[in-house]
């Protein structure tokens, strides 16, 4: 449905590629998840999928048309692809309706579409209103009704909760994420918040320096990222060192890396006695209360630092610590 192939980008006539030999597809009515760290080429790529950029080499294919190629290249408004931003972009002296009936000025039952689309949202009284006059998140689905109205063959949602705080985020990604599941629409969903991705993606597509590092289900990710980079974006990660291996007293094979996430190093007595292969000596150097949970700074013999969290409330000021060798995420770099 969506092809993407081997897409590079530079801004600076390549020195710097801010994306290099992107390719990967999606099936009609998926929904994918863009992740990956500030600068490692998120918005490039799906400013160039909208046509908002043009992309240095490869293409990008949409229902088996191109799109963008080296000598190719279709207008953003001829791309049929619905987008909503970060920045609610309304346009303020419009009202919602008229926000709503912009992208379909020429379509015949528009005024009927329009309706349609705003009881989509949950918003069917508020045509009326201008933009300053509804909150962040009424915005927001005014922005996806908009995005919506013209019946795009693709979806793109660009960091669209990052401006509202962590209950209307929650809230809203719920809703939002109903509304697309009633329309069908391919999604293409960019954040920098994994747990973003993770409660609403079929598959998450995971950029490092401009880079495909990995695109996989959503579980697949968190049980066998490709790399350490990839890990460490899906909770805190520690790389198992020399100086970690030799704490633990746990020699692991030289050519590969070696991780653990640190909600899998135990703590608790009967834990490290039954499911713990590698133990070792901590001091406690820092308790941190979370609520109903601990935060420990930890210093092993070897001067290694470590942080892990338990529930156990008594926790002495030397204590054992350990983790079971399945936990222990292995990568080739
Ligand atoms: N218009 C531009 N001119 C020059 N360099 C740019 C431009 N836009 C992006 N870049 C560079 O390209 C790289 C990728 O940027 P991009 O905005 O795609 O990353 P991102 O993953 O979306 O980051 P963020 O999460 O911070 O928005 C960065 O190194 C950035 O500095």
């Amino acid at each position: 449905m969506l092809k993407i192939d081997s897409l590079s980008k530079s801004y600076d006539k390549g020195k710097n590629y801010a994306l290099q030999d992107v390719s990967f597809e999606l099936k009609s009515g998926d929904v994918c998840a863009i992740v990956g760290e500030s600068g490692s080429g998120k918005t490039t790529l799906v400013r160039l999928i909208a046509g908002l950029e043009r992309p240095d080499e490869g293409s990008i294919s949409l229902s088996g048309k191109v799109l963008s190629s080296v000598d190719q290249f279709t207008q953003p408004e001829k791309r049929k692809i619905g987008l909503v931003f970060q920045e609610y972009a309304l346009f303020p002296h419009l009202t919602v309706l008229e926000n709503i009936l912009y992208g379909i000025a020429k379509q015949k039952d528009k005024k009927e579409r329009a309706q349609e689309m705003l009881d989509l949202v949950g918003l069917s009284e508020m045509g009326g209103r201008y933009p300053h006059q509804l909150s962040g998140g009424q915005q927001q689905r005014v922005a996806l009704a908009r995005a919506l109205a013209p019946n795009p063959s693709l979806l793109i949602l660009d960091e669209p909760f990052s401006n509202l705080d962590t209950m209307l985020r929650t809230q809203l990604r719920s809703q939002v994420f109903e509304i697309i599941e009633k329309t069908g629409v391919t999604v293409l969903f960019v954040t920098h918040d994994t747990q973003d991705a993770l409660s609403v993606a079929d598959e998450i597509l995971i950029l490092q320096n401009g880079k495909v590092v990995q695109k996989d289900a959503a579980s697949n990710l968190y049980v066998k990222p490709n790399n350490l980079y990839v890990a460490s974006l899906f909770g805190n990660t520690v790389r198992i060192n020399k100086d970690l291996q030799n704490a633990f007293h746990c020699p692991l094979n030289e050519e590969c890396c070696h991780a653990i996430r640190n909600e899998k190093i135990k703590v608790n007595p009967d834990e490290l006695t039954t499911d713990c292969d590698y133990i070792t000596t901590a001091e406690v150097i820092k308790k941190i209360a979370l609520g109903d949970a601990v935060q420990l700074v930890l210093k092993l013999e070897t001067g290694e630092k470590l942080t892990v969290t338990t529930r156990d409330k008594n926790i002495a000021d030397t204590i054992n610590i350990g983790f079971n060798s399945k936990d222990i995420l292995e990568f080739n770099e």
